[in-house]
């Protein structure tokens, strides 16, 4: 093919002579202009590409892209001015492509060739254009572009504008300026008319913008209408009263939850309605069983298997629901709605409100005895006491002595009222104080926060029936911030849309700019720390709201202080000595406060907090964690102080409590851990004793005793008070002498207090001291007895004078005194058992402690 010209070279050798006259006609003018306008006129023949760098088009200029349209005119002035014998074929190669029927080709019968070919060629470019136009339509824009700033909007480099980048037919990178939409469509409307897009797409573009804003009159008109109509129920009703579940399915509180609140509100059946218990199991959640390796329905919220449902007078095993959970979650509603499922007539009582016990018994004999409970529909009441954390403790014990009277089975006429309607209490705090008695009896049922997902499509189905325009996204921002609060996310959409002009859409950014949800502190700390510590574009007062928001100014310096180490790169400790004298202010300041109780520089302490942002923020996020040191530090000093003082004030020996601190107490853990050979005191040398003497001499002079104590290790010696975890800080432990010497220093310490004791006793009686501390090298050197005596080796046993004892008065049932001898005559054999002092008594069985050999013909 190499050795072929392409189509190109062969029409200028074909007509190289007609060229070259055209060149010559024009020349007069101008031959730059004529190389322009010619030559790109005759590349363009070219069809299938009719511009070959746009690129470089519309680098060199946008006049070259307008006088394309002339170069096409040349061009077609020069296939005229050829002598023509050519096919549409020859010239554009193969034109199947083209629908001729589409282009409503005029007659050829009508024309002479010459016309009909050029108007042939002329449909076929256009019609080339056209598809080009369709499958590239960002080049088609760029050729027709001759007034559009191309330039401002494309680039070959990386701009410095919001841009998306393409890769153009030939290979090259260009950068497409990202517009909003808005001004995509301020500048569709600015741009001529050139612009093939718009000039096609007008009037699609304005039929779609027509229809458009008819769609929202109308509904504009209707939420009009409907507004006005409905504006005086709307300030009446609450939305969450308007919402409120009429039924089972409109419940956001978990399925398990409700099944098993709704299953003890059955066992009540059998006692109100008479009915049986129905034995079919309802239905259960799914739950993994790791067994089968299958999904299985399992039991579980109906507590544990072996427990009995129910108790011997046919009533449930728990006479009361105790349902708790975090407020706004639905729990009132939950058990309003299931009572009335269950077939009982709800009856609301707030625990809180009948402060008097009096009060809260007639409410409670009026709501569950059977005669005053039939309302007109005949239905039993079901007790809800609501807030019952907040009763008084009084008013729960009797709530509790009402549920579990039983009637006496042997009184006929008994007056003792037998529960017999299902009471359901609501709390927050499940573990309040007045809730203890209560607990035990009760069936716990524990509603916990509403699923984020249930509650936004809960909040799409509210926002849809008020015709409230509402992005999707917003609703699970505002669902996210509830944190599962039903009723302060209605709260805040009704808000939000009386906030707003009718027909606004809610957006994500009103959703975040509304106060919902900030009430947990522990975050909000969190949040001022992590503001403080990030560089997020926020200016000193952002940060400064923050803190004041968060409040518990010394719970931030202590967590500014724990986290600042790690927040960013210090080698020359500017940034720590910056915070150290910030914080050291911030004290200063603060306890002037607490001292002084003058708060009028109390707004600084935040002003304070705030310039530690300025020291310690970075970009780079740090993971900031929450102040505990300082507590658990405050706490370690509470405890050691206790053990200080107690160690003070059972010394004997006099001292202030700082040489105590400082100059006793180190040293006297080495005191107290003699090194010892062996356990066993007797085995030791005499130095060891000597050792173990002065500590347990140290011991009585500091308050200080070994007692018995179970650890994990059974039963163990422990230090009172801890001298060692004073002294030590940590590494106590090693010092500890071994549980054996424990209890050997623990005996010499208890003979050391009795011979003190002894002492004390003497010298008060004025007594010549009887004992006397000394060590000697063969005796136990515990108390030494001065007196002369045997040693124990050559003692031998006495034994002990038998006492005769007195002639014992025998008295007979009555009291009356009987004779001796007739007593002996009547026991006979026992008479020896009464009046011998000494007896012996024979038990069966037999011990093998004892062995003897005994061989078989000894017994034979
Ligand atoms: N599924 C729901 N759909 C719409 N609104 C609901 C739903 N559940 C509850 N609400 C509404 O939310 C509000 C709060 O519910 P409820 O009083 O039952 O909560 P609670 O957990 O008992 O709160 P508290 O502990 O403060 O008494 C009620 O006005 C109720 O109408």
């Amino acid at each position: 093919m190499g050795d072929f010209p392409d189509p190109d070279e062969e029409y200028e050798l074909m007509y190289s002579d007609d060229l070259e006259l055209i060149r010559e006609i024009d020349d007069g003018t101008d031959s730059k202009k004529i190389k322009n306008k010619v030559l790109p006129a005759k590349r363009s023949l070219d069809f299938s590409s009719p511009v070959q760098k746009p690129l470089l088009h519309t680098q060199q200029s946008s006049a070259n892209a307008s006088s394309l349209s002339e170069s096409y005119q040349s061009q077609t002035d020069i296939i005229s001015s050829i002598p023509t014998k050519r096919t549409a074929e020859d010239l554009f190669g193969d034109i199947n492509d083209i629908d001729f029927d589409d282009l409503g080709l005029p007659s050829k019968r009508q024309k002479t060739e010459e016309e009909n070919d050029l108007e042939l060629i002329n449909k076929i470019i256009e019609s080339r254009k056209m598809r080009q136009m369709l499958s590239e339509p960002n080049r088609a824009l760029l050729d027709n572009m001759s007034n559009y700033n191309v330039s401002k909007n494309l680039s070959l480099k990386i701009p410095k504008w919001a841009f998306m980048p393409f890769t153009n037919w030939d290979g090259d990178r260009v950068y497409v300026r990202m517009e909003s939409e808005d001004s995509w469509e301020e500048s569709l409307d600015l741009a001529p008319d050139q612009i093939s897009l718009k000039s096609m797409f007008t009037p699609v573009w304005e039929e779609a913008r027509k229809i458009l804003e008819a769609k929202k009159n109308r509904i504009e008109q209707d939420l009009v209408q409907e507004t006005t109509v409905n504006d005086k129920q709307d300030f009446t009703d609450l939305w969450v009263e308007k919402y409120k579940p009429k039924s089972y399915i409109d419940l956001l509180s978990e399925e398990p939850v409700n099944r098993c609140l709704l299953h003890w509100l059955h066992l009540w059946d059998k006692i109100v309605f008479n009915k049986d218990l129905k034995t079919v199991e309802p239905q259960q959640r799914n739950s993994f069983s790791k067994r089968t390796g299958q999904f299985q329905m399992s039991n579980k919220w109906r507590g544990k298997k072996d427990e009995p449902e129910m108790d011997e007078d046919g009533r449930p095993h728990h006479k009361v629901a105790l349902v708790c959970g975090p407020p706004g979650v639905g729990k009132t509603t939950l058990a309003h709605l299931l009572a009335r499922l269950a077939g009982y007539r709800p009856v609301e009582l707030n625990a809180s409100d009948e402060r008097s016990t009096d009060q809260f018994k007639n409410a409670l004999q009026s709501a569950t005895l059977m005669r005053s409970v039939l309302d007109a529909e005949k239905r039993p009441n079901c007790l809800i006491l609501d807030e019952i954390d907040g009763a008084p403790i009084q008013t729960v014990e009797l709530l509790v002595r009402w549920c579990t009277a039983k009637k006496d089975e042997g009184k006929k006429k008994s007056r003792v009222h037998v529960l017999k309607r299902p009471v359901i209490a609501i709390c927050n705090d499940l573990y309040a104080t007045s809730l203890r008695p209560l607990r035990p009896i009760s069936l716990i049922v524990s509603v916990g926060a509403v699923c984020s997902t249930r509650l936004s499509s809960r909040l799409t189905l509210v926002a849809k029936c008020e015709r409230v325009y509402v992005a999707a996204r917003a609703l699970t921002a505002l669902a996210a911030r509830a944190r599962g609060d039903v009723r302060s996310a209605l709260h805040a959409l009704s808000f939000l849309r009386a906030g707003g002009k009718n027909g606004d859409q809610i957006k994500v950014e009103d959703v975040e700019n509304i106060a919902i949800g900030t009430k947990d502190n522990s975050q909000s700390i969190m949040q001022a720390l992590q503001t403080i510590f990030t560089l997020n574009n926020n200016d000193h007062e952002a940060v400064l709201k923050v803190i004041q928001a968060a409040g518990e100014y010394e719970r931030i310096a202590d967590g500014i202080f724990e986290n600042y180490p790690c927040s960013r790169s210090d080698s020359r400790l500017l940034v720590s000595c910056a915070i150290s004298e910030l914080l050291a202010l911030f004290d200063i300041t603060n306890s002037w406060i607490l001292r002084t109780s003058n708060y009028s520089m109390y707004g600084v302490l935040p002003t304070l907090l705030a310039r530690g942002h300025d020291i310690l923020a970075t970009r780079q996020p740090t993971r900031v964690k929450f102040p505990m040191t300082s507590q658990e530090m405050s706490r370690k000093k509470t405890e050691m102080d206790s053990i200080l003082w107690s160690i003070w004030r059972g010394s004997t020996v006099y001292n202030t409590k700082k040489s105590l601190k400082l100059d006793i107490i180190p040293l006297l853990p080495y005191l107290l851990s003699p090194v010892l050979r062996s356990a066993n005191i007797q085995l030791c040398s005499d130095s060891e004793r000597k050792s173990v003497l002065s500590c347990a001499g140290a011991m009585c002079d500091y308050g200080l005793t070994y007692i018995q104590r179970r650890e994990q290790n059974g039963y163990e010696h422990v230090i009172e008070p801890d001298v060692y975890r004073l002294a030590l800080f940590g590494p106590e432990d090693r010092m500890r002498p071994s549980p054996a010497v424990r209890q050997t220093i623990a005996a010499q310490q208890q003979l050391e207090v009795i011979r003190r004791n002894e002492e004390m006793m003497n010298r008060s009686s004025g007594r010549p001291e009887k004992c006397e501390r000394k060590v000697s090298k063969k005796e136990v050197p515990s108390v030494e007895v001065k007196e002369s005596r045997l040693p124990n080796h050559l003692q031998r046993l006495q034994p002990k004078a038998i006492e005769r004892a007195l002639p014992q008065v025998q008295k007979d049932f009555f009291g009356r005194i009987v004779q001796v001898a007739e007593v002996q005559k009547q026991a006979d054999g026992v008479s020896g058992l009464i009046t011998s002092s000494v007896f012996y008594q024979y038990r069966e069985g037999f011990n093998n402690a004892v062995r003897r050999n005994v061989r078989m013909r000894d017994l034979m």
